[in-house]
């Protein structure tokens, strides 16, 4: 018997799937993974059918304030982007508590957890409001290595993309602790050599 279809006439699932997600009309869709990849700013490079298969390997979800989502020291192996709400990043010495910064929708976290094998998460993270992420997991990544390498080579360009961006600030923020470390090393010493002159 002969075959009723060639291949070229078989419906591609994934790209009526993907059709559908980007119809304008259907409002539901607004809160879709690939609606909210869009929106992310490193995934830029990537096309509409191409963040729709990446949504495939990303998971959506939700934490309330004050919940943990991971402590310094833990082994990391997720990658979150922030949809909505805010992160407070902390770290511990002696008990107490250091303040690190604060990150807000669109910004990003644990993408050292998802690159480097074996990485213990360097600060602690917790919901400092009501949250939504998205995250991506060490197993998801090798999974889409397998089955998409072409997109897993985009998406691994915008992760690198974004691990250089985090060096500048990081820099940037070295440099200035120097700067102000210097100032106050004067001003010890200018307050040295003051009561060294009152002593005598
Ligand atoms: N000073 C910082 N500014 C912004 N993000 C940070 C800072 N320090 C750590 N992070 C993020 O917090 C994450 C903790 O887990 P990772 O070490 O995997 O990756 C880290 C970075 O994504």
């Amino acid at each position: 018997m002969t075959e009723k279809y060639s291949k070229e006439d078989q419906i591609d699932i994934n790209l009526i799937k993907f059709l559908w997600s980007i119809n304008p009309l259907i409002k539901s869709n607004k809160v879709t993974i690939p609606y909210l990849l869009r929106e992310t700013v490193i995934l830029r490079n990537l096309g509409e059918f191409e963040l729709f298969q990446l949504s495939k390997y990303f998971h959506k979800r939700t934490y309330e304030k004050g919940e943990v989502i991971f402590k310094e020291g833990d082994f990391g192996i997720g990658f979150y982007i922030i949809v909505s709400g805010r992160v407070e990043l902390y770290t511990e010495r002696s008990g107490k508590k250091f303040h690190v910064t604060n990150l807000e929708r669109r910004d990003y976290l644990g993408e050292i957890g998802l690159l480097e094998e074996g990485h213990k998460r360097s600060v602690s993270a917790v919901a400092s409001e009501p949250l939504e992420m998205l995250g991506i997991f060490k197993p998801d990544l090798e999974l889409m290595i397998t089955e998409k390498p072409g997109l897993s080579s985009k998406f691994l360009q915008a992760m690198s993309e974004l691990v250089v961006k985090k060096l500048h600030i990081l820099a940037r923020e070295i440099r200035k602790l120097k700067v102000e470390n210097s100032d106050l090393n004067d001003e010890v010493n200018a307050l040295n050599e003051e009561k060294e002159k009152n002593d005598q």
